[in-house]
């Protein structure tokens, strides 16, 4: 059977998550903001809450691939090996004696090691090399190899679109590397093979956070601080061209933190619900766009009328009413909660989703529209900003 998604409420089948490792380790007060994490998480109990997520999903049947698991057995292949220690580093800025000794580290270390190395990073007081300027004159714990800390968002490096796969570009300069990991994975290792790729980490920014598959057909992208309108343009040529959608939405969202991704403030729960942050769903909109006869010559995107994200999206959907259930009760604590990630829902199923226990308003709306809430508890995994949504890519869909 073919892997793949074209919803977001499909009874989901596999999952990909990546346990919190050793990356999470090299947070500091002085690199959190740029390694994008709002505080210094306890690694042992990120770990311990991030195993209670994926019992969770085992528990109703889903099948949980780890990413560090993949990306090790992708390592045992020679071809996989060379091909990520060259673009590792051309990613490199350390002087040619670092680079040197770099390259022959990585060079050694067994698929176990490369894959912690290329995750966790490199610091400049875990090597030794005597008569190296650079080396001599950088500070302790600079970053050699930047660490990953961001991996544990899965969401937003890879996206299935039908039996394809999107690996995407991030735009932040703290995540760039990991679409290295994942394009590497989903060319090399067996459990993908022959799994189309579209899209890719060289083209204009896109994340998966900001993907929504409303619908088979329907997919609604944000557009804001992280995919650009050029990566907007350049993914909604290549999926409406291959008819992989009929409708893509082109939704901007605010170009801030709290609104980084359209998964921030919007998830589908049921066929025709989402929930919502209540302080933007009246002015979110939404422009659709179809494939046909374009301006130039032949067929090409063409651009509808933009309207409110809800009638563009129920339409496109061909529903009567996109219902809403909104991130808790008043707007402080709907927007308490939209920061908690109250919004970032993932659902196993029609009616089934996994949310933080902390939101506890947005909980109590969701089980009061008859959806079933697994409660997470996500104390120190929301400190990087993301919730169940983001920290999972859905590989195989009903
Ligand atoms: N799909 C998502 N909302 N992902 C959240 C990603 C959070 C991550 N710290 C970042 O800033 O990139």
């Amino acid at each position: 059977m073919p892997l793949g998604a074209d919803s977001e409420v499909g009874r989901l089948r596999t999952v990909m998550l990546h346990r919190p490792g050793p990356e999470l380790g090299r947070l500091t007060p002085r690199n959190n903001d740029s390694l994008l994490f709002d505080g210094i998480p306890w690694l042992g109990r990120a770990q311990e809450e991030h195993d209670a997520f994926a019992q969770a999903l085992r528990d109703h049947d889903v099948e949980v691939l780890y990413l560090t698991d993949l990306l090790t057995q992708t390592l045992a292949i020679e071809a996989a090996r060379d091909e990520i220690i060259a673009s590792t580093l051309k990613g490199l800025f350390v002087g040619p004696s670092v680079q040197a000794l770099i390259a022959s580290l990585l060079a050694d270390a067994d698929p176990a090691r490369l894959a912690e190395t290329l995750m966790a990073g490199l610091r400049n007081d875990e090597i030794h090399l005597d008569g190296s300027v650079a080396h001599h004159l950088m500070q302790p714990e600079d970053f050699l190899i930047n660490p990953l800390p961001n991996l544990l968002f899965t969401r937003d490096s890879s996206v299935w679109l039908r039996d394809r796969v999107a690996v995407t570009s991030l735009a932040m300069p703290a995540r760039v590397r990991e679409t290295q990991l994942t394009g590497l994975i989903y060319q090399h290792h067996e459990r993908f093979a022959g799994t189309p790729i579209v899209h890719g980490p060289h083209l204009e920014h896109l994340e998966g956070g900001d993907v929504l598959e409303l619908s088979p057909g329907v997919i609604a992208v944000g557009i804001g601080e992280r995919t650009t309108p050029a990566g907007l343009e350049r993914f909604a040529h290549q999926v409406l061209s291959e008819q992989l959608a009929h409708t893509v939405l082109a939704v901007p969202i605010a170009q801030e933190r709290a609104t980084m991704h359209l998964d921030t403030i919007v998830t589908m729960v049921d066929v025709d619900t989402v929930v919502i942050y209540p302080n933007m769903a009246d002015t979110l909109r939404a422009v659709p766009l179809a494939w046909g006869p374009s301006t130039g010559s032949g067929d090409g995107v063409v651009i509808g009328t933009e309207t409110t994200f809800f009638a563009a999206a129920a339409e496109a959907m061909g529903i009567e009413t996109l219902h809403q259930i909104d991130t808790g009760l008043d707007p402080v604590t709907a927007e308490r909660e939209q920061w908690d990630d109250g919004n970032n829902t993932l659902a196993i199923d029609a009616r089934l989703a996994v949310a933080y226990e902390r939101n506890e308003q947005t909980n109590a709306r969701l089980e009061e529209h008859g959806i079933e809430v697994i409660a997470i508890s996500g104390d120190q995994l929301g400190s990087g900003r993301g919730g169940p949504r983001c920290m999972s890519c859905p590989v195989d869909r009903d």
